[in-house]
């Protein structure tokens, strides 16, 4: 069976090859899994709750309407909690949309939030949908968010794929062709031009890189293996992080603490403003992620 439904997940697996899969929970349309060739390529804390409790510690836990936590109270998503309401509503399962390349579709709306929280969004004055698409290839997975303003009155919001990768170890791994961009660091809370000629770890990480043109690829290097080739269609800012000790000893979900080695997230969004959605219009974004790839060193002159 390509697509299995239970109770709380989807699991789909790829035509005549059951080692490769992705797992969506219906708690916030979360992928817990996604495996190619049998080797898992999400991280998932030992410590998540998957029973609807809280949101996932790992996985690719979706951001909407607002990206971290706005501290003007006066705009409509001020009030939220971080990361918005998307990652901790459950999402109805709308069905299988492809075949040959397996694609399932999840579906939000006010209905599936909880009142009080729903209400935090400019007063519970927005209607909207959100269609959520998770396609598996036999080496990548493509995730595609489609929001539509389905009320009368135009809203701003922030999207993000909040997506922690599984690595040997953040100590050996590089991310290149991000030099030269714009970035915000949340740590300094300063705003400067990329020098590193690649992104290396070696103490907590917070950044969001702004504007990224979405023809660079991002990748994440292995001591010269490409473990991952990230794609972007109308996301332009791109958020690395890691919390290292200090930051993953604070979160009570975050198992192993050691696990800090062994995750990666590269976050996809449109987060360093809002998109203004007019009533009656949509608007989407993708990220692609890729398993095989040579090294694609892209710089900024071009
Ligand atoms: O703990 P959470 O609400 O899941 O947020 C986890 C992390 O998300 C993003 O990566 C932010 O840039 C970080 O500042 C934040 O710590």
């Amino acid at each position: 069976m390509p697509v299995q439904e239970t109770d709380d997940k989807v699991i789909v697996t790829f035509p005549n090859d059951d080692t490769t899969s992705v797992t969506v929970l219906k708690y916030g349309a979360t992928v817990i899994s996604w495996k190619v060739a049998g080797e898992e390529k999400l991280w998932v804390s030992e410590g998540a709750h998957l029973d609807g409790s809280k949101p996932v510690r790992g996985g690719i836990p979706l951001v909407f309407p607002i990206f971290g936590k706005l501290k003007d109270e006066s705009h409509a998503t001020g009030a939220l909690p971080q990361h918005g309401f998307a990652r901790n509503s459950t999402w109805e399962f709308l069905g299988q949309v492809g075949e040959k390349l397996p694609s399932v579709q999840f579906g939000l709306g006010p209905e599936n939030i909880d009142p009080e929280l729903y209400k935090k969004w400019g007063g519970g004055k927005y209607d909207f949908t959100l269609i959520f698409t998770v396609t598996l290839h036999d080496d990548a997975l493509k995730t595609d968010i489609e929001v539509e303003n389905t009320g009368n009155e135009a809203f701003d919001f922030n999207w993000l794929f909040h997506t922690y990768y599984k690595i040997p170890d953040i100590t050996d791994v590089l991310v290149n062709n991000l030099t030269d961009e714009k970035c915000f660091d949340q740590l300094l809370a300063e705003e400067y031009i990329e020098k590193s000629p690649v992104v290396q770890f070696h103490e907590e990480f917070d950044r969001i890189y702004k504007s990224v043109r979405n023809d660079k690829y991002i990748q994440i290097i292995d001591k010269g293996k490409v473990l991952m080739t990230l794609e972007r269609v109308n996301l332009p800012d791109a958020v690395v992080w890691n919390p290292w000790i200090k930051k993953s000893e604070g979160m009570a979900d975050f198992l192993p603490k050691l696990g800090y080695h062994n995750m990666l997230c590269i976050e996809p969004g449109h987060v360093s403003d809002f998109v203004n959605l007019k009533a009656g219009d949509k608007w989407s974004g993708s990220q692609i992620c890729e398993t095989h790839h040579d090294i694609k060193q892209q710089s900024n002159i071009y």
